[in-house]
């Protein structure tokens, strides 16, 4: 298993108070789903020891404070805030997707009911805006701002992928700004929220923002890689899950636009509404055959170097741009 950056370990000491403290304020019907679905609590609501998630966002929110001279400290509403909204955009995807396992577990919704699962994803995002507004400083309004039109890109992003699941023509362009929005657009503000709480000019701001723009790229290329190609074992979703539900993600797209005869059979097979389970490592070695794997692999990369070029013009002091291209490196490498 690929290595979690010591940064993303430390996090977790530093935001678990915060974002329980936030989440414990929840009625006991809606806490019980939203701390299972943290990873805080089994099904029976008894403790657990294993954290849920990377915590990427919160680490790169934190970081964004440094990045502005702050101690990590100060951004600890922006972290929090950032998580809880990605839990929340999780509890619901889930249930949107049908899908029934999350993070090596059964999905919230199977084992709490979809009303439920979807009542402590409202919570969840509620709690996140309150989180910000409460937060000290010059920065609290401005933050809560970027994180509900963030949001507002999220559900977006999501609309255009259900959209995708009608249509049969989808270009690269096209899944590349469904990207931008349902995946990038959080990690975008997460880089910048900690700047942005601490009143930093938008300079800064919107260096940050550029840079989470381009990891969120190469983040979901990635995910979309691992969703065909990963391994159960580490990804904690069964292998070939993207195919099985007729995913379009962007090696599909690319693969399914490219000028290659294996496109033309892949189009026809991933039509076909009694596709067997055997059939799906077909599909996948078409995808491959046809430079789906190869371009999104690609495109990964570049992204991580344009990423890395913002960081250049927002002139953040040495170790906190190490810091963030250490994560940036974990983006590519990681195999979960
Ligand atoms: C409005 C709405 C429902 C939007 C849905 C948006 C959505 C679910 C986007 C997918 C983003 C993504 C690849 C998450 C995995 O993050 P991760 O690998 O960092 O997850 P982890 O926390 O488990 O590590």
């Amino acid at each position: 298993m690929t290595t979690v950056p010591v940064s993303l370990t430390d996090v977790r000491e530093l935001v678990d108070g915060a974002l329980r403290a936030a989440v414990g304020r929840l009625d006991p019907r809606t806490y019980r789903v939203a701390a299972y679905h943290l990873g805080w609590t089994d099904e029976e609501g008894r403790p657990r020891k294993t954290p849920a998630g990377k915590a990427l966002r919160p680490a790169l929110a934190l970081l964004s404070a440094r990045a502005g001279l702050a101690p990590p400290e100060s951004a600890l509403p922006g972290a929090v805030a950032v998580e809880l909204t990605h839990a929340f955009s999780l509890l619901h995807d889930d249930i949107m997707d049908g899908d029934r396992t999350r993070r090596h577990r059964p999905a919230a919704w199977t084992v709490f009911g979809e009303a439920s699962a979807i009542l402590a994803g409202d919570a969840l995002l509620a709690l996140a805006v309150e989180v910000l507004l409460e937060a000290p400083g010059q920065g609290s309004a401005r933050a809560a701002r970027a994180l509900t039109a963030t949001t507002r890109r999220l559900i977006t992003g999501q609309a255009l992928d259900m959209d995708f699941e009608t249509r049969r023509q989808i270009s690269v362009d096209e899944c590349l700004a469904m990207a931008s929005d349902k995946t990038a657009a959080l990690l975008a503000c997460s880089c910048s929220i900690g700047a942005v709480l601490d009143g930093a000019p938008e300079s800064l701001s919107d260096a940050l923002d550029a840079f989470g723009a381009d990891l969120g790229i190469a983040f979901q290329l990635v995910d979309d890689l691992l969703g065909i190609w990963g391994d159960p074992a580490t990804t904690g979703k069964p292998a070939l899950s993207d195919l099985r539900s007729r995913k379009m993600s962007l090696p599909i797209v690319a693969a399914l636009n490219a000028d290659r005869p294996e496109a033309a059979l892949l189009a026809e097979l991933y039509a076909r509404p009694d596709l067997a389970e055997d059939d799906l490592e077909q599909v996948a070695a078409l995808v491959e055959a046809a430079g789906g794997r190869a371009w999104a692999e690609m495109e990964a990369e570049s992204r991580i170097q344009r990423a890395a070029e913002h960081l250049v013009s927002a002139r953040l002091p040495e170790p906190v741009r190490a810091e963030f291209l250490h994560i940036a490196d974990f983006v590519t490498r990681r195999d979960h």
